[in-house]
């Protein structure tokens, strides 16, 4: 069972304290290496164990730029809460101040990276998979809030043992882009983690490779320095689809004497987190991890068409940025898409595999990673490998089932068209039209092609396609139900819920993390605001700034329409 806490009004950190319900730690392995290595902040092989313990690295005299008051408000934390000197300290990433009932206890896990469903090896700077894992991302927190249990960590907490050489830092920009993105997500009704705070500090910089100014390169030209900051994120758990397979690996060679033991707790414990709801624990191993692999793979697919429906790309969908609980992770390498492109990939280091509409088979070739780390475990049973095996071969008919409903949705119609589908891509690639603006105006239910020219850039002169959209637009208005103004309000309605009118464009992003590069956060604050509601019409001054096509001198401007450095 369940430690239940009911609604609270958390006002002060000893309250908050109170709440530490530590299951990772108590219940899985600790690295029996840790305790020999000092303060575990330097790069090692760890060859066992699910963590190791390591202390943030604190910034110095943290400045606050922003909390979420959404999740504060779910998690009933009360904002005098953010004014807490020792709730700054913590999430900035000191924790020397931590007192009973808290415990003073922080972890970083190792995970295996597999990039399209290909083991790799090589980004482990010991060639064995064992120095990878959390090289910047610092857990100190787990608590059961209103029944449901959260896992806090910091990104950019300094270094640990995975952190492979690396400065273990998070810069201002990258961290701006996830916190605002985290939360951009969860108003967008996309699974995700989300932000609960963000520091930054003066005291403290980094190098990052970058442009020059507006220039139009695809790699980076020059180191820049950038101050650091903390952002925390909080997830029912922050368990991958790498991270398991780490400990497959492990139980497939029979690495070490509880391999094939740590990778059932792992496992087991990955149940517990996040599929507590649907998997009964009296179930035996066999059932359980069938029942895993159904519901990840449930939760994998809507996830995919959910991306795709908002205009999401994760430009590096590996599977240690696939959290097995089938949430957004790693707000890195994203972007969201501005002029439609199916190839649309906003990471040069990504490849097309990742590029927006082929995440339908990057998210296949996660499943496959998924499914092969669960196999060691069922290898005395053929029935149930078997049983896997379906499940695994399923996913491309259950992601085309989401995809399509996703796309009827977005269309406001009851059943998936493909004609009228594959004309309308065509079109809106042939057209060069804003992807959001496109859909949104859509929405109102246009009876004229012209209705929609807000989101066309260009090709909205030439006859022949003009001609083409009218007969589309005829087309698609005899599949919805238009025969009276009630009918055609409820269309719009439920278009306009699935169809947002803010989605954050990296152009908003540059302007407002350079603004507050010079300490000036008014901007992302704004950002906040207006993404934080993207399905709602807004104020006329947001309409104005956030529901535009891209600016032409903006199109392939290097660390706007393209980022080489996510970190
Ligand atoms: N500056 C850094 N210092 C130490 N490790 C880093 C740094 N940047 C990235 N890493 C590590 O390199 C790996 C790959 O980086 P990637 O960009 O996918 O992840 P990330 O954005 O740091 O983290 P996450 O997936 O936790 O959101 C991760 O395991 C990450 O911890
Ligand atoms: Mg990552």
């Amino acid at each position: 069972m369940m430690k239940e806490n009911l609604k609270k009004d958390i006002k002060t950190f000893e309250q908050f304290a109170k709440l530490a319900d530590y299951s990772f730690v108590n219940r899985l392995n600790c690295d029996p290496d840790a305790k020999f290595n000092g303060d575990n902040k330097e790069s090692r092989e760890v060859f066992s164990g699910h963590y190791v313990s390591v202390e943030p690295t604190a910034i110095k005299e943290p400045i606050y730029i922003c909390h979420s008051e959404n999740f504060f408000n779910d998690l009933g934390f009360n904002k005098s809460l953010i004014k807490s000197d020792d709730f700054i300290k913590m999430f900035s990433g000191d924790m020397s101040n931590i007192s009973y009932p808290m415990e003073n206890i922080s972890w970083a896990t190792g995970y295996a990276l597999s990039i399209y469903g290909t083991e790799y090896y090589a980004q482990c700077p010991f060639q064995t998979g064992n120095g990878y894992g959390d090289g910047r991302a610092i857990s100190v927190f787990e608590a059961v809030i209103n029944g449901k249990r959260w896992e806090f960590q910091l990104k950019g907490a300094g270094r640990t043992p995975y952190c492979r050489g690396a400065d273990g830092r998070a810069v201002l920009r990258s961290s701006i882009r996830e916190f605002l993105a985290q939360e951009h997500m969860h108003a967008l009704k996309v699974p995700t983690s989300r932000s609960l705070s963000l520091f930054t500090s003066k005291k403290e910089q980094v190098k990052r490779p970058w442009f020059r100014n507006n220039s139009y390169s695809r790699d980076p030209e020059v180191m820049i320095e950038e101050d650091v900051a903390i952002t925390t994120r909080v997830a029912p758990s922050f368990i991958r689809v790498g991270q398991l397979e780490l400990f497959a690996r492990r139980a497939r060679k029979n690495e070490h004497k509880k391999a094939y033991e740590e990778l059932e707790q792992i496992v087991l414990h990955l149940i517990h987190r996040e599929y507590n709801d649907e998997i009964n624990s009296d179930l035996n191993l066999e059932e359980k991890l069938i029942l895993l692999a159904k519901q990840f793979q449930n939760r994998l697919t809507s996830l995919v068409a959910n991306w795709i429906r908002v205009g999401y790309c994760q430009g590096n969908f590996n599977s240690d940025n696939c959290a097995a609980g089938g949430f957004t992770l790693d707000y890195g390498p994203f972007g969201f898409i501005d002029m439609f492109d199916p190839k649309y990939q906003p990471w040069t280091g990504g490849g097309m595999h990742f590029s927006f509409f082929n995440q339908p088979n990057a998210a296949k070739k996660n499943f496959k990673s998924f499914c092969s780390s669960l196999k060691p475990l069922l290898s005395s049973n053929l029935n149930s490998l078997k049983e896997l095996e379906e499940i695994e071969n399923n996913f491309s008919k259950i992601m085309h089932i989401k995809i399509e409903n996703m796309w009827a949705s977005k269309l406001g119609i009851d059943k998936f068209d493909f004609e009228l589908f594959d004309e309308l891509i065509n079109l809106m690639i042939e057209t060069k039209v804003d992807y959001t603006i496109f859909f949104r105006e859509l929405s109102n239910i246009p009876n004229s092609i012209n209705e929609l020219e807000k989101s066309f850039y260009d090709n909205f002169e030439n006859k022949d396609i003009k001609l083409r959209w009218n007969s589309w637009l005829e087309k698609w208005r005899t599949k919805i139900d238009i025969n009276s103004n009630e009918s055609i309000k409820k269309v719009s309605n439920q278009m306009k819920s699935v169809n947002p009118k803010y989605t954050l464009k990296e152009w908003y992003l540059v302007l407002a993390y350079e603004q507050a590069q010079e300490g000036n956060y008014e901007l992302v604050k704004q950002l906040q605001e207006v993404m934080t509601n993207p399905y709602i019409e807004n104020s006329k001054e947001f309409e104005d700034k956030y529901y535009n096509k891209k600016p032409s001198n903006l199109f392939g401007m290097a660390g706007i329409s393209h980022v080489s450095c996510s970190s």
